[in-house]
């Protein structure tokens, strides 16, 4: 569901010469406030500041994640989000899906940008085959897409090379297992805008072939898909363009190969 705090509008319907936008990140800062973070003092002490109201807003601690972010995405292109950990990449993702707010700046995007992370809440309990087919209607799909699409899904993930694991609860699964099934739901739908945080490090090599073949198709279609990953490989022969974010900052945005040089000179040093 939407965070009614994100500002977000759709980007206007006109093309900027041949290209056309489909997400605008413009100044964007994105700001966590973690509450009830320990101030060092044991709580005793905290509470009878928060009662005689000493210091401000005690036991709040912001974390600046993100910090001024500009971009514009166009249709067609495949962009990677790299940098260290912690640097903002999930953030700035999450962003762009409209599930945190901008503290400052904002998000123009075509359409709803789907988030399609290895986190994408699939249920142990059911089978995959349920899990396929609400999935796929939590997506928008119609019951008669899912049918009509519900073989290829499970060929695509692969859970049932090695005998009928698609009627088994999903907890039977190996996380690879589940982690390509996730992909295949999720990569069912032609989405305008496809937000991956980290799915192809997850399959087999095999596997993350498929899913890179997936996500050209999904560009052909002219949508824009984000990949957030730490595996320079995987950027390279998915990404035709990159964003290097290190401290929340944007620190390079260019073609793939320019800023994997400066990107893997600086990680080496
Ligand atoms: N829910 C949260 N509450 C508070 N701080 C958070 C939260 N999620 C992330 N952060 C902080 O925000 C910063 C950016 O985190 P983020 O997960 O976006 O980085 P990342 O580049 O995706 O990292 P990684 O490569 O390790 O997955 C980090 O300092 C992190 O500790």
């Amino acid at each position: 569901m939407l965070n009614p705090q994100v500002k977000r509008s759709d980007v206007p319907a006109q093309r900027t010469g041949e290209r056309t936008p489909t997400v605008i990140a413009d100044g964007v800062d994105i700001v966590y406030r973690v509450v009830g973070s320990g101030t060092g003092r044991g709580s005793a002490t905290s509470a009878l500041s928060r009662i005689i109201g000493r210091g401000k807003r005690p036991g709040v601690r912001e974390v600046h994640a993100v910090k001024g972010v500009t971009f514009t995405a166009y249709r067609g292109e495949a962009i990677g989000l790299i940098g260290t950990n912690g640097s903002g990449k999930s953030t700035l993702l999450r962003a762009v899906a409209g599930l945190l707010p901008c503290e400052n700046g904002r998000i123009y995007t075509d359409g709803q940008p789907s988030l399609m992370g290895v986190n994408a809440a699939l249920m142990d309990d059911l089978t995959g085959e349920r899990n396929v087919t609400l999935g796929c209607l939590a997506m928008g799909m119609s019951r008669e897409q899912v049918r009509e699409r519900y073989d290829e899904i499970v060929d695509f993930s692969g859970v049932n090379d090695k005998g009928d694991f698609i009627s088994l609860p999903m907890r039977t699964y190996s996380s690879g297992m589940k982690a390509r099934l996730r992909f295949s739901i999720g990569a069912a739908k032609d989405h305008d805008v496809l937000l991956i945080d980290e799915a192809l490090a997850t399959g087999d090599a095999r596997f993350q072939k498929r899913s890179e073949a997936r996500i050209r198709e999904l560009r052909a279609k002219a949508g824009t898909v984000f990949l957030v990953s730490h595996s320079n490989k995987s950027i390279r022969d998915t990404c035709d363009r990159v964003l290097w974010l290190e401290k929340g900052e944007l620190r390079m945005d260019g073609p793939t190969e320019q800023v994997l040089q400066e990107y893997e000179r600086f990680t080496s040093r």
